[in-house]
């Protein structure tokens, strides 16, 4: 695609190039800021100004595209309830979402209407804008199987194993409305806009056949340079994510096993907490005190004993309540896609309300995910920190081929 400017002869990214420069003098000039000891030149990563992203990501697959995806910057996270009464109602908004999700993800739009008298068919906020690597992941909660004891839509029979709310832990301070759900949809993109764009369609879509219990956005950085991000205390997180990403690593963590029904095969589990980081407090701890809460050092993110963040960790280094160290000791893998959030200032102390969207999958909830944060529930240092405010599990069916829809394999098997 083109990004030359006619007018004034010069491309957007050029544009773009010359004032972000010329914006870091003026804020350096502004401030006075002379001397910049104790400070770290940072590694311009090569590609990552503000271009825009032409990549696609393929929708169709064995697996739902935004599981084993490399994070992209921006991420919604929305929570539906079905009002659809019966099962056709429900089988033509998964239609449509479909329908939607293939023509957004090829960077596509929807027309935008040739009736004056009508909505336009879209929203229009992405028409100039490219497919941004817009990836959507549906899964399906507890209560679209059965919910007070009524099969609404005769699936309840097609439950997969391990489908159920997270038990609560001791210290959870979980907000139901911000919790749990029928459907929830992951959007991920590298474009913000891109993102809000289809969650906001999925929301229109739904008109008449169901309503949002609640949505999250969070945003990380790094991804695409091929650094691991660093979360809102500022250390780097999705580190040990490297010991299993292998095709065979991802079966063992990640892919439903065949004691599944079978519209699982290729799919997998999504859980979700929100956890609120106590930043205020965190700032206030010394270096040593934080780096003790991970059991890893904030610069290098290398693990207590090691010099490189990749080297492999020895749990024996850490203190016994290192959040590394008990997650260790759970002796299970998860593969984590969290990203932060920040919902701006909570007026009634003026603290920033801000925290991790912790998002893990795994096949197996019970063993490989409960047990750790029992652990972690009871002895993490991290909890001085951070408090659980919601809480979800979903279960996600495997990818699509061209022509079918989501959730077909449950509805029509
Ligand atoms: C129960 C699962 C987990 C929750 C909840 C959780 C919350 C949480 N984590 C961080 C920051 C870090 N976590 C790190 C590693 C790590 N965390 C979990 C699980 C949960 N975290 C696991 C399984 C691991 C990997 C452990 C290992 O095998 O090495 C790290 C270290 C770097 C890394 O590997 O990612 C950080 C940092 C926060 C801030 C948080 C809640 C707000
Ligand atoms: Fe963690």
């Amino acid at each position: 695609m083109s990004t030359k400017n006619n007018r004034d002869g010069m491309s957007r990214r050029d544009f773009l190039r010359i004032t972000a420069t010329a914006g870091v003098g003026l804020a350096i000039g502004a401030t006075g800021m002379a001397a910049m000891e104790n400070t770290i030149a940072p590694e311009a990563p090569a590609g990552a100004g503000n271009e825009p992203q032409e990549e696609r990501i393929p929708m169709y697959g064995e697996h739902q595209a935004g599981i084993i995806t490399p994070q992209q910057r921006y991420m919604y996270l929305a929570s539906f309830r079905i009002t659809a009464e019966d099962r056709a109602g429900l089988t033509s908004l998964l239609r449509s979402w479909t329908k939607f999700c293939d023509l957004s993800t090829a960077g596509g739009t929807m027309k935008t209407g040739s009736n004056p008298l009508l909505p336009p068919d879209d929203t229009g906020e992405t028409l100039d804008l490219p497919a941004s690597g817009l990836t959507v992941t549906f899964g399906f909660g507890p209560t679209l199987f059965s919910a007070d004891g009524k099969d609404r839509f005769g699936i309840a029979g097609k439950m997969p194993r391990f489908l159920k709310d997270i038990p609560r832990m001791p210290k959870d301070n979980l907000d139901p409305l911000l919790s749990g759900g029928d459907i929830c949809i992951q959007v991920c993109a590298e474009d913000q806009q891109v993102a809000f764009h289809a969650v906001r369609n999925f929301i229109r879509l739904a008109t008449g056949s169901a309503t949002v219990n609640w949505m999250q956005e969070g945003f990380i950085s790094g991804g695409s340079s091929g650094q691991t991000p660093r979360n809102l205390f500022g250390f780097k997180d999705g580190t040990a994510n490297g010991l299993h990403q292998t095709e065979q690593g991802y079966k063992d963590v990640i892919w439903a096993g065949d004691d599944e029904p079978a519209w699982m095969k290729g799919g997998t589990y999504m859980a979700y907490r929100k956890v609120r980081m106590l930043l205020e407090i965190w700032d206030r701890a010394s270096l040593s005190d934080q780096e003790d809460t991970f059991g890893r050092y904030k610069e290098s993110g290398a693990s207590y004993g090691r010099k490189g963040e990749f080297d492999e960790a020895d749990p024996s280094k850490m203190p016994a309540t290192a959040h590394v160290r008990l997650a260790k000791e759970a002796g299970r893998l998860i593969h984590r896609r969290g990203y932060s959030y920040s919902d701006g200032i909570d007026p009634r102390t003026g603290n920033v309300n801000a925290g991790l969207l912790f998002i893990s999958f795994q096949k197996n909830p019970e063993e490989q995910l409960v047990p750790m944060l029992k652990l972690m529930q009871s002895k993490d240092a991290l909890n001085e920190y951070t408090s659980h405010v919601a809480s979800g599990l979903f279960a996600c069916p495997g990818g699509l081929r061209e022509g079918q829809y989501i959730g077909q394999s449950l509805l029509e098997s």
